[in-house]
Formats: C-alpha cells, structure tokens, sequence
C-alpha cells in the first residue's frame, strides 16, 4: 500500500497524541533535532506539524491524516473530513474551552459590552465571525501568546483564550465572561484518501484504535468471589448496562463475578460491594475498550 501521511502536532499536543498512540498500539519516536519521528509500522510515515498549520496540510494532501484541535480546524476553515472526535487535552481526558477573560474589576459583564473595545487572541478569524454573528463591533488583534498578560498590563481591554485546568487565568486574576467554543482533538482526514481503499483502511484502523484507546481510560474491571446467597444483592449495586459475567468457583458455594464499570464510581462501589458480601475484590486496568 502506499505509505500513509501522519500528521502528529508539535506543541501542547504532542506528548499526550504520542502517549495515546502507545496505547492504542503504535510506538512513535520523536527526535530531538528533526521533525519526521520514527513509528513501527512501514505503511505509516511520521511528520511533526502545528496544530495550528495540521487542517490546511491535510486539505491540500500533503498529508492523508492528521490530529488536531476544532479550534484550528475552525480557524482555518480548511476542508477535511472529520474522521473521529477523540477527548484529550493537554493535561487532562477532558475538553479545553476557549473563554472571553478580562480583568475582576473589568465593566465588562456580557459579551454586547465588548462594543467597541479591543481584544488580542491567537484565534482571530473564530472570534472575529463568532463576534460578527453577534453584531458586536470590536477590533479583535493577533496575540502571538502570553496573551492573558495584555489584559493584566491594560494593552486590551478582553482577550479569548484556551483554558484547560483554569489554572493560568486563575495565576492573572481574571474574570471568565462567556464561554466562545468547547475544543477537543479531532482525527481529520484528507478526503481523496479516503476515496483510496487501502489508505481508507488504515485510516479506520487507526480511529478505531485510538478510539478505544480513550474509552478504556475511563472505565475500570472489577472481579470479586461472591457467596450464592449474596449474589442478587451484589449484582444489584452494578449498574445495569453492564451485566455481569457470573461463574462458579470450585466450591459451588461461591460464585466469580467480573464487569466493567466507571473508574470514577470505583471508590464509592467498592465498600458497597464488600458490605454486601463481596470478597477478593479486585480492579483492573483496561488498555483498550471497542
Ligand atoms: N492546555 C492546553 N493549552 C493549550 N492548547 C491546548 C491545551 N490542551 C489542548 N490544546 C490544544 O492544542 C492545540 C494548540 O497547540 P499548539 O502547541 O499548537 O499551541 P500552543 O500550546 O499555544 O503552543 P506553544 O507551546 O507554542 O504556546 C489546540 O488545538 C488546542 O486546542
Ligand atoms: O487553563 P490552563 O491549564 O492553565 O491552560 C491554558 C494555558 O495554556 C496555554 O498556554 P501556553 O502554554 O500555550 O503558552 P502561550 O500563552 O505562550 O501560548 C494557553 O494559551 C493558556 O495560557
Ligand atoms: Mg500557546
């Protein structure tokens, strides 16, 4: 087949993007002085591209595949497909947002009042037709970064910035007026590739992969011995999609039980398992879910 271009995102993305790939079962080897890492899979060729610069390259088939944010997605207006929506951050499994900010004692109290103001942002076209669609007139100037920092000194009066865990806009003293767009990775695809059957495959293997990959992050197995005559009362704690593998133990006393459940509902259920008789309560992790 022909060798599939990758496009990975250099920056903020970059470490979380070469973890999930790990996970979802490719090795990806950055280096530190050129931009084309090493991947173990001779269909696949690596390029480390911004995230910022990732939908125009896919467009134009400089590259069949890539990662990016939706917000440079949007910004660039590029046309690509969008193959899947995959949910990390930087630091986090978690969306970021892009947010309207200004200073605690900003008059600044909804976004109609930016009427006439002026905001820096590194996403200018997006705020500039976000503000447009509003009808609010306001001059909207690039921030090459650090763009909190403008409003802090008084150079703007507001800026639109990407928030993930709040800190940063916590650390300036600022004040979040409005919510502009909730971002997440996406997995975008040129589309003559995707016209190309074989380069179509690796596509949706790949999504596939990442796919549960992520979803096996926020789930959990658990497996207990239960005794029969506390089984009923033990099945009934699990939630009910998730309709437990039930077996019996050498002693047909005892029965196995095993299911996947939330990780984050894991601290809460298990005393409750074990109060109702639950023993050898044990949780894995999960690599991948499909
Ligand atoms: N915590 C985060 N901070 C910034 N961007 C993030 C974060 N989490 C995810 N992203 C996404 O990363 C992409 C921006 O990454 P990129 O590395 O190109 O910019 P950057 O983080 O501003 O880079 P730099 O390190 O040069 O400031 C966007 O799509 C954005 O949505
Ligand atoms: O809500 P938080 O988790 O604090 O993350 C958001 C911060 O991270 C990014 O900064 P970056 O590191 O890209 O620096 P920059 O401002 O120079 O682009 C972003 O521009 C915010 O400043
Ligand atoms: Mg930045």
């Amino acid at each position: 087949m022909p060798l599939l271009k990758l496009g990975i995102p250099k920056g903020s993305l970059e470490e979380a993007t070469i973890e999930l790939f790990a996970q979802a079962g490719w090795n990806i080897t950055a280096h530190a002085r050129n931009y084309y890492p090493d991947i173990d899979d001779p269909d696949i060729r690596c390029a480390l591209i911004r995230a910022q610069e990732m939908a125009p390259y896919v467009e134009r088939g400089a590259l069949d595949l890539g990662l990016t944010g939706l917000d440079w997605i949007l910004e660039s207006q590029a046309e690509v497909e969008q193959i899947c929506t995959l949910t990390y951050s930087k630091v986090s499994n978690r969306p970021s947002r892009w947010v309207l900010v200004v200073p605690q004692d900003s008059p600044i109290q909804r976004i109609e009042d930016l009427a006439g103001k002026k905001i820096a942002t590194e996403l200018v076209g997006f705020t500039k037709r976000y503000l447009a669609e509003r009808g609010i007139e306001a001059a909207v100037e690039f921030s090459w970064g650090a763009t909190e920092a403008k409003v802090v000194e008084g150079l703007v009066d507001a800026v639109v910035e990407i928030t993930e865990t709040g800190s940063t806009i916590r650390a300036h003293g600022l004040r979040i007026v409005e919510d502009l767009l909730i971002t997440e990775t996406r997995l975008i695809a040129n589309p003559q590739a995707m016209q190309d059957p074989s380069r179509r495959a690796k596509i949706e293997q790949i999504a596939l992969m990442l796919q549960a990959a992520l979803r096996a992050r926020h789930k959990v197995a658990l497996k207990c011995n239960v005794p029969a005559e506390c089984l009923d009362a033990v099945v009934a704690l699990l939630p009910s999609l998730h309709a437990p593998t039930v077996s019996h133990l050498y002693d047909r006393q005892w029965l196995a039980l095993e299911t996947i459940v939330d990780a984050a509902s894991v601290r809460d259920l298990v005393p409750k398992l074990s109060a109702a008789g639950a023993q050898g309560i044990l949780e894995y992790r999960l690599n991948k879910m499909v």
